[in-house]
């Protein structure tokens, strides 16, 4: 069955499938989390399955494992593997030095740690998850259960003394219940509207007592791949500072027409 995919489907597809089309035999590689990780965990298994592409999947969350084994990935850990090649992923948005707010579905613990354990790390995002500065998207923070709303106070302690508009942080809910990350976690969304020093934020939320990662990526990201809504990517290297357009990319409603609301 097909349907078509809305233009921000469209351009998440197309940034994902020329990321994995970027792996090359014998990797071993990061798979990131979300709706754009996800149309690129199927373009790599469908390499496998086609061409006899050999790579080693490091999964970012307990969904990203089950849809690599599904689609014929080898899944490893991150101990197996030891160090990876490459990981890709998505992000909530990103900035011109390619630093990035990540966590919208919750795993960005485990994707900051796969992605720091890589040689490269490889965004995949839709044009507009662009911003001139960070914050509009609530920055998640995961917090251990244990006394959450001590930690909540002390966050927002921090966050009075910081260069950022908003300070309220939100405990993220899954229904009635508040949601849990896959490492028994909770998370805190903080609502900040603009982040003035994004580096020292992220080091100075890691300092309270309870925060296990927050989801700043700074420093850790190389290159973006850029959908648009007609299929036209983007590849920006922050490191050479050179910007390729590649060929249109179309297909997406073909190929994955179940994977759009997943996130
Ligand atoms: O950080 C993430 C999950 O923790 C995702 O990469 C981020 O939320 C983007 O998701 P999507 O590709 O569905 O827009």
């Amino acid at each position: 069955m097909t349907r078509d995919l809305s233009p921000i489907d469209n351009a998440k597809f197309a940034a994902a499938r020329r990321a994995a089309d970027l792996v090359q035999d014998g990797m071993r590689v990061g798979l990131g989390t979300g709706s754009t990780a996800a149309w690129m965990v199927r373009r790599l298994g469908e390499r496998v399955q086609n061409e006899g592409l050999r790579v080693k999947g490091v999964p970012t969350s307990i969904r990203t494992a089950q849809l690599a084994r599904e689609v014929g990935i080898e899944v490893v850990s991150l101990d197996q593997a030891g160090w990876l090649d490459l990981t890709i992923d998505g992000a909530d948005e990103f900035d011109s030095e390619l630093s990035l707010i990540k966590g919208g579905g919750g795993a960005h613990l485990l994707e900051k740690i796969v992605a720091t354990a890589s040689d490269q790390m490889i965004v995949i995002a839709d044009a507009g998850k662009e911003v001139e500065t960070l914050g509009a998207f609530p920055l998640p923070v995961e917090v251990i259960p244990f006394g959450w709303q001590t930690t909540r106070t002390l966050i927002q302690e921090v966050l009075d003394t910081m260069d950022v508009l908003g300070t309220s942080a939100m405990l993220r809910m899954n229904g009635e219940a508040p949601f849990v990350t896959d490492e028994g976690n909770h998370v805190l969304d903080l609502h900040l509207q603009r982040i003035g020093n994004a580096r020292q934020l992220a080091l100075v939320l890691n300092q309270v007592p309870g925060v296990v990662e927050n989801g700043l990526f700074i420093d850790i990201c190389d290159k973006v791949v850029i959908g648009h809504g007609d299929g036209r990517v983007e590849l920006r290297d922050i490191n050479a500072g050179t910007t390729e357009v590649g060929e249109l990319i179309s297909g997406g409603e073909n190929l994955f027409s179940d994977l759009a609301d997943e996130r």
